[in-house]
């Protein structure tokens, strides 16, 4: 999708569950939800794609979280994330949703420092990230700063409980409410930031009944449970940085990191393999009279550059290619590189449009009994069609079966390696 384009409308199913699916859900709306005691949909983002799956999805609050200095930018914790690393992600996320009301986390030591702090970087966030809310942890100790915010027209979602900046103070990412004191505090905090003017409270990490007594308390929609960072949800990192976060609390839906890393796989092996690329990935075409033409001038190129003196060393062939229209050409590789892989079916060109004429027949098998000659530094440059030459590294000098038996899969030349003594 080119940059500036919306992201596209949620598909018909997205569509029905969600309430106002046609604009931006404000803090009205989500009191609406509330009020309604309608559950609120929480997940975080940290970039374009997945803002744009959790708008088809019909989320209603996308958290442009600080997990992300973890799960995205690998840092061992919250704490080092800057406001621009959040606003990049937030502008990058605002790119990608629609529909969901978007809230930016203030990042530690941003906005502790008190009321002036936190309206300064609540405003960056307003107008550079745009969001259209922040978050900040911290109860009575933040309570100044939320309402400050919100009388100067900021939507605030404040967040108790487990509050992962303090994680130094705390020495762990310690669940809240444990005992009668910790649970006191729990309900005192999440008091101060409702009275203080949030418009919803993320309770993070608490026991049950705690919760439930806070949801009691307060009139305001409380985030706990069901606010789920993405990359935990989808099951995208499997290494054991993210297993040693990934918090119990989360539910996983799927297992997208085992995907990805079974993909990358496949496609190492096919490169290494010489299965990709392949002709069915090499779509590009040229005419025939413009290749030829091309073909003429690049050979003109080739010579200018090996006659010039000074230039660079010429590449050298290694061997022919041939290419499914029973074109074909020299194959030309840097000196110290080499090996063909032939394309799928198609004839041996009867003489390579070369200048090393020679060098090539001999590689063809022309040379007869002869291994072929040493890497030449003959060439006539690089052929530009991908379907003619699949490239694999080795040292040997090396070239392709004279006559071309029929296409067995997909490779119509073996390749063999002068070193081996073995003539193809
Ligand atoms: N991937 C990820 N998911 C999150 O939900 C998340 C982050 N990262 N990073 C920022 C904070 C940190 N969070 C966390 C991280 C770990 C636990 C966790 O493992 N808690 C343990 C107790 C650990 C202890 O006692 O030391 C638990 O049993 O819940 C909880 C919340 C939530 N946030
Ligand atoms: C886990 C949620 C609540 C959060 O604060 C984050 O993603 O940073």
């Amino acid at each position: 999708m080119a940059e500036g384009t919306p992201p596209p409308r949620p598909p018909p199913a997205a569509k029905a569950a969600a309430p106002t699916p046609t604009r931006r859900l404000t803090v009205t709306d989500i009191r609406r939800l509330y009020t309604t005691r309608t559950p609120i949909v929480m997940l975080t983002a940290a970039d374009y794609p997945s803002a744009v799956h959790g708008d088809l999805a019909g989320v209603d609050i996308t958290l442009i979280g600080d997990s992300l200095g973890m799960v995205v930018l690998g840092r061992p914790t919250t704490q080092t994330v800057t406001v621009g690393e959040m606003l990049h992600h937030c502008r990058a996320v605002a790119a990608g949703s629609a529909r969901p009301l978007l809230v930016g986390d203030l990042p530690f030591g941003s906005y502790e420092g008190g009321a002036d702090a936190a309206l300064a970087t609540a405003t960056r966030f307003i107008k550079e990230g745009s969001v259209g809310a922040v978050k900040l942890e911290g109860g009575r100790r933040s309570a100044a700063a939320v309402s400050a915010l919100v009388r100067a027209g900021i939507a605030v979602m404040g967040h108790v409980g487990l509050t992962p900046q303090s994680v130094s103070a705390v020495g762990g990412f310690r669940p809240a409410g444990r005992d009668a004191a910790g649970a006191a505090a729990v309900l005192d905090d999440a008091l101060a930031v409702a009275d203080a003017g949030a418009f919803a409270i993320v309770l993070e990490c608490v026991p049950p009944a705690v919760a439930a007594a806070v949801v009691d308390a307060v009139d305001v929609p409380p985030m706990g449970g069901q606010v789920l960072v993405y990359h935990d949800v989808l099951g995208m990192l499997t290494h054991p940085h993210h297993a040693a976060v990934a918090p119990r609390f989360c539910k996983r839906y799927a297992d997208v990191g085992d995907v990805v890393h079974r993909a990358l796989v496949a496609y190492g092996a096919d490169v290494r393999a010489g299965a990709f690329p392949s002709p069915a990935y090499a779509p590009y075409k040229i005419g025939a009279g413009a290749l030829s033409e091309f073909r003429a001038y690049a050979a003109k190129v080739a010579a200018a550059r090996r006659g010039g003196g000074g230039d660079r060393p010429a590449a050298r062939i290694e061997c022919v290619v041939v290419d499914g229209n029973g074109a074909g050409a020299a194959a030309h590789l840097p000196r110290g590189r080499c090996a063909v892989r032939v394309a799928r079916r198609g004839r041996m060109l009867p003489r390579p449009p070369s200048a090393a004429g020679a060098r090539v027949r001999a590689a063809r098998g022309e040379g007869q009994g002869r291994p072929p000659p040493p890497p030449s530094r003959g060439g006539m440059g690089r052929t530009s069609e991908p379907e003619e030459l699949w490239r694999t590294r080795c040292t040997a000098v090396t070239w392709v079966r004279p006559r071309c038996p029929r296409p067995r899969g997909g490779v119509l030349g073996g390749v063999r390696h002068a070193r081996d003594g073995v003539r193809p």
